[in-house]
């Protein structure tokens, strides 16, 4: 596939402060540190991993709102009313909210990379085990505490359901401003490909917990060019404050360690 191994995907293990979250690069003492490269060749297929099942209830869907890291859109998370099951995970996990992250160019912007390659946007759907834990909180920090759906974007043709939110972004322009968001379901948003790589990982911002089973979508979904740039007029800073794009909100590829990266499919 696309490169040899390791030699476009290296990386120094610093303890760098990285500009962006202000805390290290990699946290000391972590063996499970998201995001990674999947390198398509050494990821194992699993036969017993289900098919992932999802459902969710787009009357849920509360707010969008500029956390200063990303856009996200949250959703009501106090019934089981979005939820996902099967895939690699043991229990149910409700839906707490979804965001992206993307880069100042096409050229990257997405946070784990397929064969060292970077997709220009990544999704990210989170969800909690309400089964085990009794809020997002307690579960953040939790192994088994989240399960996080990555879905790459790539740049092709318009896709309608994204539009719905980008047609909101100018609302949220600021770092701390909200829009209530009435009806929305995020499957749109899901490509209809049934494919996944699933690892033990992190959240990619602090706290950077090693608490998030990663189920990455094999298959991207297309959205075009003014979709892309209608993320990067986002701005990182508060009203009052010099502006600064937000773009390249993606934290630097963690390593594997003593991870295997499985798929679902052959
Ligand atoms: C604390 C809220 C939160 C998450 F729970 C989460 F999983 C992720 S991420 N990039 O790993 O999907 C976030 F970026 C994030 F801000
Ligand atoms: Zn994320």
């Amino acid at each position: 596939r696309r490169c040899s191994l390791g030699a476009c995907c290296s990386y120094r293990l610093r303890d760098a402060l990285h500009p962006l979250w202000q805390s290290p690069l990699t946290i000391p003492g972590g063996t499970r540190q998201s995001p990674i490269n999947i390198q398509w060749r050494d990821s194992v297929y699993d036969p017993f991993l289900k098919p992932l099942k999802i459902s969710y209830d787009p009357t849920t869907c509360l707010h969008i709102w500029n956390n200063g890291y990303s856009f996200l859109v949250e959703f009501d998370d106090s019934a089981d009313r979005s939820i996902i099951i099967g895939g690699p995970l043991e229990n149910q996990y409700r839906l707490k909210q979804f965001h992206f992250h993307w880069g100042a160019v096409n050229d990257w912007g997405s946070e784990h990379t397929v064969d060292c390659k970077f997709y220009p946007a990544e999704l990210h759907l989170v969800h909690w085990n309400a089964v085990e834990y009794l809020s997002f909180e307690e579960a953040v920090m939790e192994g088994n505490g989240l399960a996080v759906i990555g879905v790459f974007l790539k740049l092709g043709a318009r896709h309608e359901g994204l539009q719905t939110l980008v047609d909101a972004l100018p609302a949220v322009r600021h770092k701390d401003t909200v829009i209530e968001f009435d009806v929305f379901d995020p499957s749109c948003l899901l490509p209809s490909c049934p494919d996944y790589w699933t690892y033990a990982g992190s959240l990619t911002t602090p706290p950077l917990t090693e608490s998030v089973t990663w189920i990455i979508k094999k298959k991207p979904i297309e959205v075009d060019e003014d979709q892309l740039e209608a993320f990067r007029t986002l701005l990182f800073t508060s009203h009052g404050e010099e502006e600064r794009r937000m773009v390249d909100n993606f934290r630097p590829l963690q390593p594997l360690m003593d991870r295997t990266v499985r798929s679902s499919f052959r």
